[in-house]
Formats: C-alpha cells, sequence, structure tokens
C-alpha cells in the first residue's frame, strides 16, 4: 500500500476527493490549476430536423466515420456513441436518428429511441442549418427538448453554404427559438469552429471521472457499423427508389490468416426491390460489394472479403419479429 490516507481508492481521472492533493499535484507537476478545472464527463447528443447535419457533426467531433451521413434525410438508424477524449474531459456523443411522424412500427420504435436518449444525456446540441430558414420543425423540437434535464445548446450548422449576413442573421432568428445555453455556430465540413463547440459542451458536462477506457472511439458492435456501410453503399443510386426499405445484417465474421471474411445479408421488402439492388447479371450488387469493402478496409485498417447475399423480408418494417432480428 502507498502511504495514501484510508478512503475509497481513486481508480480513474478526476475521480478524487476534493480538496486532496494528487502526487502530481504536490510534486508541481499541474500548476495553476483552478478549482473549476476539474475533469468532466458526460453524455451528449445533437438533435435537429433530418439532414441538419448532425451526422457530419459527430464524425468531425470524433474524428472517424462512425455515423453514417447522407444527403437524403433519415439514415441514421442506430444509437452510435463516439468517445471524444480530451486531457480535461471525455464527452459521450450518442448519436439518434430524426424525430418524425411515425407511419410505421420502425418509426414509433425510432421516436421512442430518441425521446430515450433525449432523456439520459447531459447536455443536447440542437442542430438548426445555417442555409436553411427557421422552420415549425425546429420549432418542434425545441419545444420538445425544453424541459429536459440536460443543457441545450443551439447549433448553426453548416456555415460554409451562407455569408456572413445571412448568417447573423440565422444566429438571431435561432436564439428567438428558445432558451438557450448558447448559440454556436460551426462548419462540420471545413472544420470551423468544431473546437469551439466541443468547449462549449464540455462546460457543461458534470465533474465526474473517465467513463470509458482511453483508446474507445465507440462502442457500437463493428458488426453494426460494418452493416451501416454495406447499407449505405446498397443505396447509392437507389435512394429514390428505395430509401427506407433496405436492412443489413452481418451474419457472421470469420478470420481467415491476414484476411477478414464477412457474410452480411441485404434485406428488402419485395421482389421487385431485390432486382434493383441486385442489377442486371448482378452487375449492381458487386458494384455494392465494392464499394462497400473498400469503406469497411479502411474502417478496420486490413484485408477484407465481403460476401453479400440479398433476401426479401416481406414488410419488415412493419413487423416486429422482423424489425428484432434485423436489430431495432
Ligand atoms: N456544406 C456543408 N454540408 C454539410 C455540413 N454538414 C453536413 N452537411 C451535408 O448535409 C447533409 C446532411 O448531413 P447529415 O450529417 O447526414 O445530417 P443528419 O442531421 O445527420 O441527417 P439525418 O440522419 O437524416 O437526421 C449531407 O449531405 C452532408 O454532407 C457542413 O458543415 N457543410
Amino acid at each position: 500500500m502507498s502511504g495514501r490516507a484510508s478512503g475509497p481508492a481513486r481508480s480513474a481521472a478526476g475521480n478524487r476527493q476534493p480538496g486532496r492533493p494528487t502526487g502530481r499535484e504536490r510534486s508541481g507537476e499541474i500548476r495553476g490549476r483552478r478549482p473549476e478545472d476539474t475533469y468532466r464527463a458526460g453524455f451528449a447528443c445533437f438533435v435537429g430536423r433530418p439532414n441538419a447535419g448532425k451526422s457530419t457533426l459527430t464524425n468531425a467531433i470524433i474524428g472517424q466515420k462512425i455515423a453514417i451521413t447522407s444527403s437524403k434525410p433519415q439514415t441514421t438508424r442506430h444509437v452510435i456513441r463516439g468517445v471524444l477524449h480530451r486531457p480535461d474531459a471525455q464527452v459521450v456523443l450518442v448519436d439518434t436518428p430524426g424525430l418524425h411522424r411515425p407511419r410505421t412500427l420502425l418509426g414509433e420504435r425510432l421516436n421512442d429511441l430518441v425521446r430515450q436518449t433525449w432523456s439520459e444525456v447531459d447536455v443536447i446540441g440542437l442542430c438548426v442549418p445555417a442555409d436553411e430558414p427557421v422552420g415549425r420543425g425546429d420549432r418542434f423540437i425545441t419545444g420538445e427538448i425544453a424541459e429536459l434535464k440536460a443543457t441545450v445548446i443551439a447549433v448553426v450548422t453548416k456555415t460554409d453554404l451562407v455569408d456572413r449576413k445571412r448568417l447573423a442573421e440565422q444566429l438571431i432568428a435561432v436564439s428567438e427559438m428558445g432558451d438557450f445555453a448558447e448559440v454556436v455556430p460551426v462548419s462540420a465540413v471545413s472544420g470551423h469552429q468544431v473546437d469551439t463547440l466541443v468547449d462549449v459542451m464540455t462546460k457543461y458536462l458534470p465533474p465526474s471521472p473517465q467513463l470509458y477506457p482511453d483508446d474507445m472511439l465507440t462502442d457500437e458492435p463493428e458488426q453494426v457499423l460494418i452493416a451501416e456501410l454495406v447499407r449505405e453503399a446498397a443505396l447509392e443510386g437507389v435512394r429514390d427508389e428505395l430509401p427506407h426499405s433496405i436492412a443489413v445484417v452481418v451474419e457472421e465474421m470469420i478470420e481467415e490468416g491476414p484476411v477478414l471474411k464477412i457474410y452480411a445479408d441485404v434485406y428488402v421488402e419485395r421482389p421487385s426491390q431485390k432486382a434493383i439492388v441486385i442489377g442486371a447479371r448482378a452487375s449492381r450488387l458487386k458494384e455494392v460489394g465494392t464499394r462497400a469493402r473498400a469503406e469497411i478496409e479502411a474502417l478496420l485498417d486490413r484485408r477484407v472479403y465481403l460476401d453479400l447475399h440479398v433476401r426479401v423480408a416481406k414488410d419488415w418494417q412493419r413487423d416486429p419479429k422482423q424489425l428484432r432480428r434485423l436489430g431495432f
């Protein structure tokens, strides 16, 4: 045992008793620390209407492709956590799908998931794109999150798309929409103000020990990330025809020497959709496989063999059993 006085042992940074100097502080290693500089950690999420830039911003903050972005709304299905590590804080980002009018069981499940996530986080970043007028959708979400315990920060996204005058007007319009702790303009694409936004979010996290180990970027199982990459590739070019009809399940992953063999099923709702996804003489499916494999290899940094099967799961969006099987 060390000569430390009795009391609970300290296992993680910041989990210390106030007033008791650590060994590093005693040796003068950490100078000029103010009492408010304690370690902070907590959960944050971005909300906003579809296409507001939430996933892109999450990726820009974590610095890795952890959520799937697309120019079409509502591609984010799973709650994906990315963990941002800083010397003074840990921000655990939870990515949610957009809240929308439920037309299917899937829609209802997604909305439940969103509300549950909102009630569990410390900080919510309400994203409003700079290049579109503040609208009913933004006001609706602002109202929905107003009563939660979380601190709400308004984030004006995609600032690279507008000039300064338009941005200034949008900042005013957004700040008039609700009672926000702060309003922060940001561009995930150019990176402008991303660090500032993280500083602001960190400020509102509670003092807390580290929540996840240092080397952890995301706790989403690899399979889900891989399935999302396949799904994104399968949607490419056919989004207008089957925007919400594709689901992907990774059935098996087998290590074979330096190669990782991945067997995945691509589910569609109808035989006609199966034909679209496969394409003439399987040409489309081959392209999907090539594109997805490149993405997966980049994600895992290793060689991958990808085997895709297209299957019809009739009306999977409306069937509770199928939804459970597909991970919803
Ligand atoms: N120019 C520009 N485009 C952006 C920026 N952030 C996001 N986008 C684009 O806006 C579109 C939507 O971005 P997403 O991050 O998918 O939006 P989202 O809010 O997660 O969308 P849902 O998953 O549908 O709720 C994509 O085409 C992005 O490339 C930005 O800072 N600048």
